[in-house]
């Protein structure tokens, strides 16, 4: 495809994320919808896609086009039924190229515009597990609705949208998770179409709306889709395996694909007529989408022969759509929605969070007791420390075991939670929703909350227990690294999930990670000792500045002292300061400041790169 053709344009914009594209998009263009005129076509001529790794076709110079009503494409597994619908709406995996001319109102058109005005439900229904249903769709239209409407519409539309995808029995109910019960598959099919539905689109574009649910279900969303198609104002346009006669015949128009290559294009009913003509009629009280399906789709029985044969004869009587007067004529495209403030999207996504948070507070309680008792143990342990020479060797193994301790169950958390919700942003973004970087700010500021206690209750047991310097000032500052430490492991566990992407590659990366940054930590290998080619490893452990910190807090201004039986041959007593201890240690080579600021950087810089992440890998 040649880069600046018009194709070339609206495909280059394909898996771009939203955030510049919907905000960059000039409200010059924006115009109220106008019922009478609000209809959209999509056409297309000579469409191949192909899978630049692999180099196959997945669509063969394919023609056709989408106006008004129902539409299903339908197909084979692996025909190229998602390709298309994901070619319309702009879609495709970036290692896609497109070839052929594809018009939205006769003009080519972007991710931004067509984000606009079409809505797309993903197969795979990710949602918000801890959201009521009526949350999910309260937070949604906070995000999506233009920025000049009022709570009291919003609100209207959220009930409105409830009555008619028939949720409002349910509004109240979790959406759930498969770990936790909460409305039917159904009912999450349905809530993702009533997501789409808020910002009344003219387009709606689903993935195998009905994969996973039992017929009745299924057939219920399929009236739902049906009677939003017969309104006019909302075309919709969806991929279908193999669907039951009763859904069949809720369809308007049918594409059948097969191998990449449209097989019948045109009225659902005619389909029968068509394959008559072509001398596969349907027998009698079989389902129309069962023939079609067994005709094209090779079986045992079937010879290479036959199949070329029933091929031949199919393709001899289909005739593609005249779609010239579609591309050559332009339509001025209605754009009805404004992309909502970055401060708001942040204030929404900030408060959804919150409340996601709260509504998980059940593995905060269970991480605060975790850490309330570990606290207890290490204090047990090491209780009433003391400051004669034996406590000298045993103050750094528990200031070390501290630093080790914390951070270590709020970064399992995050690993074990950050990759699917990942995967949920990524869905609201594809659907341009929001900002990657308000989304991120917002969950960033709610872990990073709901993660501040169990270091202050941790630190609290511990400095007391041990029996640190009783010394407000030290007792605070050994706070502040616990949180630092806290938050530093937590950050780089976030950095190590959005980069590995996913919770098993995340689980498998990141122990390393830790344990890196234990052996590096300045307890077993003292800095000063380490060899200058590990120097860099040394620079990435947040547990050597944590643990560097602490100590420096402790042994300062410490005073030792002697048992009679620790005195020396000359009868003195060995150690007498902390800062002793500090010089044999060879921690003196940096200062507490120092540590704090490497810490706070390496927080803002691991946040930073799974920002990256978040931002730019997109699957
Ligand atoms: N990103 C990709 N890279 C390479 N091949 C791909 C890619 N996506 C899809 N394909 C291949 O393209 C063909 C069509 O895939 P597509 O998902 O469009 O089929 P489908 O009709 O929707 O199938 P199903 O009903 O099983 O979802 C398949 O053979 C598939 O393996």
């Amino acid at each position: 495809m040649a880069p600046g053709s018009p194709l070339g344009r609206a495909a280059s914009s394909l898996g771009r994320d939203s955030d510049s594209d919907s905000v960059k998009e000039g409200h010059a263009h924006n115009q109220r919808v106008d019922d009478h005129d609000a209809t959209v076509n999509v056409a297309w001529k000579d469409l191949t896609v192909t899978a630049t790794r692999i180099k196959r076709p997945l669509l063969n110079s394919v023609t056709g086009k989408i106006t008004t009503g129902y539409y299903a494409i339908m197909g084979p597994s692996g025909s190229g039924k998602s390709t298309l619908l994901n070619t319309l709406a702009l879609r495709l995996d970036r290692n896609m190229s497109v070839s052929g001319e594809l018009k939205l109102n006769g003009q080519d058109y972007s991710n931004a515009e067509l984000k606009k005005i079409s809505g797309y439900v993903m197969q795979d229904d990710l949602l918000n597990a801890h959201l009521t249903v009526e949350e999910t769709l309260g937070y949604t239209a906070e995000l999506r609705m233009p920025r000049t409407t009022t709570v009291e519409e919003r609100r209207a539309r959220v009930k409105e949208v409830m009555e008619q995808v028939g949720l409002t029995h349910v509004s109240a109910v979790i959406v759930g998770s498969p770990l936790r019960k909460g409305i039917s598959g159904g009912e999450r099919k349905r809530l993702c179409v009533a997501m789409e539905l808020l910002t009344k689109p003219l387009l709606l574009f689903l993935d195998e709306p009905t994969s996973g649910l039992d017929s009745v279900t299924a057939l219920s969303l399929c009236k739902l889709l049906k009677r939003l198609a017969t309104g006019r104002t909302c075309t919709v346009v969806c991929t279908i395996h193999q669907p039951q006669a009763k859904i069949f015949n809720l369809f308007d128009h049918l594409l059948l694909l097969n191998r990449g290559t449209i097989m019948y294009q045109g009225p659902a009913p005619q389909a029968l007529g068509f394959f008559d003509r072509s001398g596969f009629p349907c027998p009698l009280h079989e389902n129309p989408a069962d023939h079609f399906m067994d005709v094209i789709t090779p079986n045992m029985n079937d010879s290479v022969e036959s199949l070329v044969e029933k091929e031949a004869k199919l393709k001899e009587h289909y005739q593609a759509p005249p779609v010239e007067h579609l591309l050559g004529t332009p339509k001025p495209l209605v754009l009805p929605r404004d992309s909502t403030p970055w401060h708001k999207q942040f204030r929404v996504l900030l408060r959804r969070s919150i409340k996601e948070t709260w509504r998980k507070r059940d593995t905060t309680y269970v991480l605060l007791i975790q850490t309330a008792l570990m606290a207890v143990l290490i204090g047990t342990v090491f209780l009433r420390i003391g400051t004669d020479q034996k406590s000298a060797v045993r103050r750094n193994p528990v200031l070390f075991f501290t630093v080790i301790n914390q951070g270590m169950f709020g970064a399992l958390i995050v690993i074990n939670s950050f990759p699917s919700e990942r995967m949920l942003s990524l869905r609201e973004r594809a659907a341009g929703t929001y900002h990657v970087s308000a989304y991120y700010l917002a969950k960033s500021v709610a872990e990073t909350v709901s993660q501040l206690p169990a270091p202050i209750i941790f630190s609290c047991i511990v400095y007391f227990l041990v029996g640190f310097q009783p010394d407000a000032s030290k007792f605070f500052i050994y706070m502040g690294f616990m949180v630092l430490c806290s938050t530093a492991a937590t950050s780089l566990a976030l950095a190590v999930s959005a980069i590995a992407r996913t919770t098993d590659m995340a689980v498998t990366i990141l122990p390393m990670a830790l344990e890196i940054c234990r052996l590096f930590g300045g307890f077993f290998l003292s800095p000063a000792n380490l060899p200058n080619y590990f120097k860099w490893l040394d620079a990435l452990s947040y547990v050597k500045y944590s643990y560097i910190g602490i100590s420096l807090n402790e042994l300062t201004g410490l005073k030792l002292h002697c048992t009679p039986a620790q005195l020396n041959a000359a009868g003195k007593c060995p150690i007498t300061s902390g800062e002793q201890t500090i010089k044999s240690l060879g921690l003196d080579y940096i200062s507490m400041n120092d540590c704090a600021g490497i810490l706070i950087s390496y927080i803002i810089i691991c946040r930073i790169i799974a920002y990256l992440g978040v931002r730019f890998l997109k699957n």
